[in-house]
């Protein structure tokens, strides 16, 4: 393992998701046994203690892909030289609150973080935003980044496809390994559409497999729309494990490709497929390899998903309306 390592910076690293991704990171999840990874970890000066402590527990676990540690509170340091930015850091919603309120609260966060990716990142630099609003802050960032190419900032959606994949299976009795093509468009917000119309259960079209539009309509889609408010409820703070592995998961198929005959859930920026307004970052069904994404073309839209699609993307468009408002793009 001689390979010069890959700089992973992560921002809000002292947090709930952070405690579960850099371990992973830090283990090889992402890039391999054989890549070594030198993680640059960002946080408030608040929590620089915390982060202390987190940096003494990498140090303990002996990873042996851990190529170094560097933490700190200034964005303009982590983010030098990075290959890869995990930009989780913004305040997580609590019980009773909806993604917009976070808009104003998060928004400026990004719009400080995605100068300094332009400033200091490497060239070939990649940006998966999982903080909330996750869409529109990476909007903020990508908008005040001027010099990154636009394809190289995606906000996740991941979460939500994995727990589309995984209400499908318990509905069908497949194993999660049978479940293809799921889509989730749209905003990561209790809008989201997920669309089992053009999903496959071992080949067999799922929504057909299904035969219930009444469970797609009144138990699959409020299920998988609503897992973060039911997560909140239950554990009295947001999802944190399943957004670390949901977060590793989207940024290793990005940067090593889908599978052959499927595809992952991105949100990214629309080129106005499917008539996604042009501009906004929103969840399409996309293919990777490399480090690229390409939307899936020539789905058929029906009038019920046409529907669906268009409430989600009408959200995101008034979240870019009301930061634009604030001055944050
Ligand atoms: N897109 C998705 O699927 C999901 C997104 N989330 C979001 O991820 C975010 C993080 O969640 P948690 O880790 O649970 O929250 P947390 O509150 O445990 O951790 C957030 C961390 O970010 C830090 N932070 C705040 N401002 C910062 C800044 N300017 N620079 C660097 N760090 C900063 C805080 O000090 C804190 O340590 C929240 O916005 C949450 O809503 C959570 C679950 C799923
Ligand atoms: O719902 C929340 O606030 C946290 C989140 O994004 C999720 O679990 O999907």
């Amino acid at each position: 393992m001689s390979k010069t390592p890959v700089k992973v910076a992560v921002t809000g690293a002292a947090g709930q998701i952070g405690y579960s991704l850099l371990f992973r990171i830090a283990s090889g999840a992402l890039f391999g046994p054989d890549t070594p990874v030198e993680l640059r970890l960002l946080e408030i000066t608040p929590a620089l203690g915390a982060l202390e402590g987190v940096v003494m527990e990498l140090d303990d676990c002996a990873f042996p892909t851990l190529a170094g540690v560097e933490i700190g509170d200034d964005a303009n340091t982590i983010f030098d030289g990075a290959n890869l930015a995990l930009l989780v850091g913004a305040r997580p919603r609590t019980k009773g609150m909806e993604r917009g309120d976070l808009l104003e609260a998060n928004g400026a966060i990004f719009t400080g973080q995605g100068k300094a990716l332009n400033d200091n990142a490497a060239d070939d630099i990649r940006i998966g935003v999982t903080g909330n609003p996750a869409n529109t802050n990476a909007l903020i960032a990508m908008t005040n980044a001027p010099d990154i190419p636009r394809e190289r900032f995606s906000a996740l959606t991941r979460l939500d496809h994995n727990r589309a994949i995984s209400q499908l299976a318990a509905k069908t009795g497949a194993s999660v390994t049978d479940i293809t093509k799921m889509t989730i468009w749209g905003n990561h917000s209790a809008t989201q559409y997920p669309d089992i119309f053009h999903a496959e259960i071992a080949g067999k079209n799922a929504a057909e497999v299904v035969g219930d539009q009444s469970w797609i309509e009144n138990d699959f889609i409020p299920t998988v729309a609503k897992r973060g408010a039911a997560i909140i409820e239950a554990r009295g703070s947001s999802s944190a494990a399943s957004a670390a592995s949901a977060t590793i998961d989207a940024a290793r198929d990005w940067l090593t490709g889908s599978k052959k005959d499927d595809w992952v859930s991105m949100a990214v920026v629309s080129d106005g497929s499917y008539g996604v307004p042009e501009g906004l970052i929103s969840s399409f069904p996309v293919t990777t390899s490399g480090g690229s994404w390409e939307i899936v073309q020539g789905l058929e839209i029906d009038d019920f998903s046409r529907t669906k699609i268009d409430a989600s993307t009408a959200e995101l468009a008034e979240e870019r309306d009301a930061v634009k408002e604030l001055g944050l793009i």
